[in-house]
């Protein structure tokens, strides 16, 4: 008689930061928004099938609101939960509730208004704006911390966002976090206020690092040829205070999502 061979020790696999980068080149920035309206939903969808609440992190800026605005008009919105969705931003311009420079008014604009009661009021969290109840970005930014800890897993400072997009400047920024800037360097929290942004207005609020690299999947959506150079040293590996796009990752899976314009320079 034998005695049967003892099972294999089962070592889960290491989380690696940079893990499962991928770059996905699309013909022009009408076709990207288009592609990432529907890898989102169809990301809503997957996730839904494992587990709910869904949390999604929104971007202002071009691409990531003409998104919105194709998610709007796809048939496969209404396939989605939205009950079990709960949106978040990554960052916000510090204006006035409803000002249209905001990226939550661009958002409710493009998509949120048009879902109606489906995404519940409450699942709705936007960075507190100027007069709505604080008079800083620092105090927008503490109120958001404050939110984001109310949905958070024990010992987390936010909840694990499912997906977060992000968009990136031409000077490399991503959400609020400029090159150079103090903002850049602060940790131990998941908010920032933010003064003397080169990208008007100069008062915003962000999230820092820590938070952005705690999302499962970071997905960055990235149009326009006064892009490539940024993009070019971001997927090189360039020095973060730099170019703040090569900070910002997700821990399972980071995708670049951008268009043949963007991508000119990336070796082929
Ligand atoms: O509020 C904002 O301005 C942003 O969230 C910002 O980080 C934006 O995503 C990039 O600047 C890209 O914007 P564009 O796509 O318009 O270039």
């Amino acid at each position: 008689m034998t005695t049967p061979a003892p099972e294999p020790a089962v070592t889960a696999p290491e989380r690696q930061p940079h893990h499962r980068r991928r770059v996905v080149v699309h013909p022009d920035a009408g076709t990207l928004a288009e592609a990432v309206a529907a890898r989102l939903l169809t990301r809503l969808l997957d996730v839904q099938s494992l587990h709910s609440p869904v949390h999604v992190g929104l971007t202002g800026g071009t691409v990531g609101i003409a998104l919105l605005r194709a998610v709007a008009r796809s048939p496969i919105r209404d396939v989605v939960d939205w009950s079990g969705v709960h949106v978040w931003w990554g960052d916000e311009r510090f204006l006035p509730s409803g000002d249209p420079d905001r990226n939550e008014t661009q958002a409710r604009d493009a998509l949120l208004d048009s879902l109606g009661d489906v995404l519940p009021a409450e699942n709705v969290h936007a960075m507190p704006a100027l007069g709505d109840g604080v008079d800083t970005p620092e105090r927008s930014a503490e109120a958001y911390a404050a939110e984001l800890a109310r949905f958070a897993a024990d010992g987390a400072a936010a909840p694990e966002l499912d997906v977060l997009l992000l968009g990136m400047g031409p000077d490399g920024h991503v959400a609020s976090l400029f090159p150079g800037h103090d903002a850049l360097t602060v940790t131990g929290t998941p908010t920032v206020g933010v003064h003397g942004s080169p990208k008007p207005p100069p008062e915003r609020v962000s999230l820092t690092f820590e938070a952005i690299n705690a999302a499962h999947q970071v997905w960055f959506v990235v149009a326009g040829a006064e892009k490539a150079a940024q993009l070019g040293a971001a997927l090189s590996g360039a020095d973060v205070a730099a170019t703040p796009a090569a900070g910002a990752y997700g821990r399972e899976r980071t995708l670049w999502l951008v268009d043949a314009a963007a991508a000119a320079g990336l070796p082929a």
